[in-house]
């Protein structure tokens, strides 16, 4: 059984470029209530703010809210990336992640070669490793690119190889950003019908989106983000709606 819980989670970040009093002036008069200066004297603006939720086997959850609702940060929290400065996250379960396509890859070596050097940091075995490339390059579908540098490649390409890798390895737990959605038709239709069995196998799956109709059609459930905060989660129905009637 997979299990992602947040209790009391907090996320800050350091406001480093704030050091001109003027623009630090302005920007506190306006964002009052999510900056502020820490123990250590640092201005932070506060991303999350006391989480509390429990998401078990069988959630689909949709993170949904405005611009710099906390949304990516909460993703990122969940996948490791980011270290919460107050309260705990559990996590049981692997843990796939399709949040930032460069994440675990290294620009200066190919297409191949980065699928080789994710089969080894999975301790694959020679079969699996040479099944992995084969599915891979089978579905990234980026012909004799998969033999250049991954520095060149262009952002659609760069994403075509990532969702391959990703996906290619069940994990229980599913994150995943809604720009993963993005892409040219062709890919899309592949990608969508990829992720339908992933999503079916996956025993959580939690998608950041602005896109009501990803939530609705990908999603059980809800929770909605507002200046780092939850402000509803529940089934995706209602939620969505609060959401629309709020924007309306
Ligand atoms: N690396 C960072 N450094 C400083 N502040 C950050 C950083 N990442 C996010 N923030 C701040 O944290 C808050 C939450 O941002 P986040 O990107 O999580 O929101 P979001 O809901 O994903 O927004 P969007 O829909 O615009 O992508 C915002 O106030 C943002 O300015």
């Amino acid at each position: 059984m997979a299990l992602i819980e947040a209790n009391d989670l907090r996320v800050e970040f350091p406001l480093y470029h704030l050091a001109a009093r003027s623009l630090k002036k302005r920007l506190l008069a306006r964002a009052a209530a999510r900056v502020r200066t820490d123990e250590s004297n640092r201005v932070v603006v506060s991303a999350l703010r006391e989480l509390n939720f429990r998401i078990s086997s069988g959630d689909r959850v949709a993170l949904i809210g405005r611009n710099g609702a906390g949304k990516t940060t909460l993703l990122r929290s969940l996948a490791g990336i980011y270290e919460p400065v107050g309260g705990r996250i559990r996590i049981e379960g692997a843990i796939g992640s399709l949040i930032d396509p460069a994440a675990g890859m290294d620009m200066d070596s190919t297409g191949r070669e980065n699928i080789r050097l994710r089969a080894l940091y999975r301790n694959l075995d020679e079969a699996a490793q040479a099944a992995l490339e084969e599915e891979v390059v089978a579905f990234a579908g980026l012909g004799e690119f998969m033999d250049v540098p991954i520095k060149g490649y262009s952002a659609g390409m760069l994403i075509r190889l990532a969702f391959a890798l990703a996906t290619a390895m069940q994990p229980q737990i599913l994150l995943m950003d809604e720009w993963f959605m993005a892409g040219d038709a062709s890919f899309i239709d592949k990608a969508e019908a990829r992720l339908a069995t992933l999503v079916s196998g996956a025993e959580i799956l939690v998608i950041a989106t602005h896109d009501m109709d990803i939530a609705r059609r990908w999603c059980n459930r809800a929770i909605r983000l507002d200046a780092g905060r939850i402000v509803a989660d529940g089934p995706v129905g209602p939620v969505v709606e609060s959401m629309l009637a709020q924007t309306a």
